[in-house]
């Protein structure tokens, strides 16, 4: 991977290797922008098969906090972490205090969160060192644990959606395909439960499907099969790339609406299910109720105010179907369009000379 030509390509700012010995560290912060103000993103624990795989992960995810954070009009650029290990075996307290202190050392131009494979309890450790990180507990006065709150973004845009696609937004009666139940699908399908929608559930992991079956009676079908079931929504809620060359001629459901990351393998992709009449709420918006939850701990955490703002997902997710009606594009192109005209416009308005920072009539 030619890595500068790459961030040449994609316009990222910095690229960050981090490593201790010690604890075993080694994370790569990816800074993708920063126009509308520090980049936020969350730190991703993996086991990557090859450094290769996990500059490309932190690059991409970095590119979609910038999109993801200017669309949900939050005054905040876009970056994100990965730490190459196995979340379940190779934590340590040093590993995240280390963590903290290079994030320390970048001065505020990247704060970070919870992804897959850390939890709160990881941010507290890095919060020990840094004050550049949210969704730490709510014993500090902060807003803990981002998924229940994704959730419900989730819930709200799928409802948009289905207005889009059925003429009403009542999920009663629909029968939702949900793949991965875990942090944030298990609040999904209580949502939804609750609505009286049915649903059809997989998951690699056998425990989180027996939870979701046992308190919502969802179906469970085998990881394989999730794509190809008799739904009216399919929601992805596990890894990315999943709507892709072979999953595509599966698909029965006229709604994709769900909370994981960069869902089209390629944009190709999102132009496929827009020509098939599949109406897709684009992963980065709908999936914002996580990081408008823990941008609000930089203003003094309140939850109210956090999740009216999670609300008004609804409305963005109506506005990119407006945009994508209006201008003939397929909905992921609708929603880039937001979030760079945003940038855009921001970019311009803050562009006049302040009198701060370093210059050089600061010494006279
Ligand atoms: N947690 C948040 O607040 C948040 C915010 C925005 C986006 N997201 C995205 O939403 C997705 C889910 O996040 P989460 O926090 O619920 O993660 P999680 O790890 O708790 O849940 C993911 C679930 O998917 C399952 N899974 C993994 N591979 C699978 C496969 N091939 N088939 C079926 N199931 C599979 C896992 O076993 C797990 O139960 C991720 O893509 C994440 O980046 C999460
Ligand atoms: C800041 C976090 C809550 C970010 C979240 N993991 C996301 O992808 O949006």
């Amino acid at each position: 991977m030619e890595i500068f030509k790459y961030m040449e390509t994609y316009d990222y700012e910095q690229l960050v290797f981090c490593q201790d010995k010690t604890s075993g560290l080694k994370a790569i912060i990816a800074i993708h922008d920063t126009t509308l103000g520090p980049a936020l993103g969350g730190t991703r624990m993996w086991n990557y098969a090859t450094e290769e795989e996990a500059i490309e992960d932190a690059l991409r995810l970095a590119k979609g906090m910038t999109y993801k954070n200017a669309a949900a009009g939050l005054n905040l650029g876009g970056g994100k972490t990965v730490i190459i290990g196995d979340p379940l075996k190779d934590k340590n307290e040093e590993m995240f205090r280390a963590f903290g202190r290079f994030i320390q050392g970048l001065n505020g131009r990247y704060i970070t969160a919870e992804d897959v494979g850390t939890t709160v309890a990881d941010m507290d450790l890095i919060h020990e060192e840094t004050n550049y990180v949210t969704g730490i507990s709510e014993a500090f006065g902060s807003s803990g644990n981002p998924s229940p709150v994704t959730a419900y973004g989730v819930y709200v845009g799928m409802k948009a959606a289905a207005k889009e696609a059925f003429g009403s937004d009542s999920l009663e009666g629909k029968t939702v395909a949900v793949q991965g139940v875990g942090n944030v699908a298990y609040t999904l399908c209580e949502y939804l439960h609750k609505e009286g929608a049915k649903l059809i559930v997989a998951d690699i992991n056998q425990a989180s499907v027996d939870r979701a079956v046992n308190a919502f009676g969802a179906v469970q079908v085998d990881v394989n099969d999730i794509y190809s079931q008799d739904a009216d929504i399919f929601a992805p809620c596990a890894l990315g790339a999943i709507i892709n060359d072979n999953t595509i001629p599966q698909l029965k459901a006229k709604v994709i609406a769900g909370s994981a990351n960069n869902q089209l393998r390629d944009t190709t992709h999102g132009d496929i299910i827009h020509e098939m009449g599949i109406v897709y709420a684009p992963d980065y918006v709908i999936n914002s109720g996580g990081v408008i939850n823990v941008a609000d701990e930089l203003y003094g955490y309140n939850a109210e105010r956090a999740m009216k703002r999670v609300a008004t997902i609804y409305d963005k997710i109506e506005r990119i179907f407006e945009i994508s009606k209006r201008d003939g594009v397929p909905s992921y192109v609708a929603a880039d369009r937001l979030a760079e005209e945003r940038i855009a416009r921001v970019s311009k308005s803050r562009s006049q000379f302040l009198q701060n920072g370093k210059h050089i009539l600061n010494g006279r």
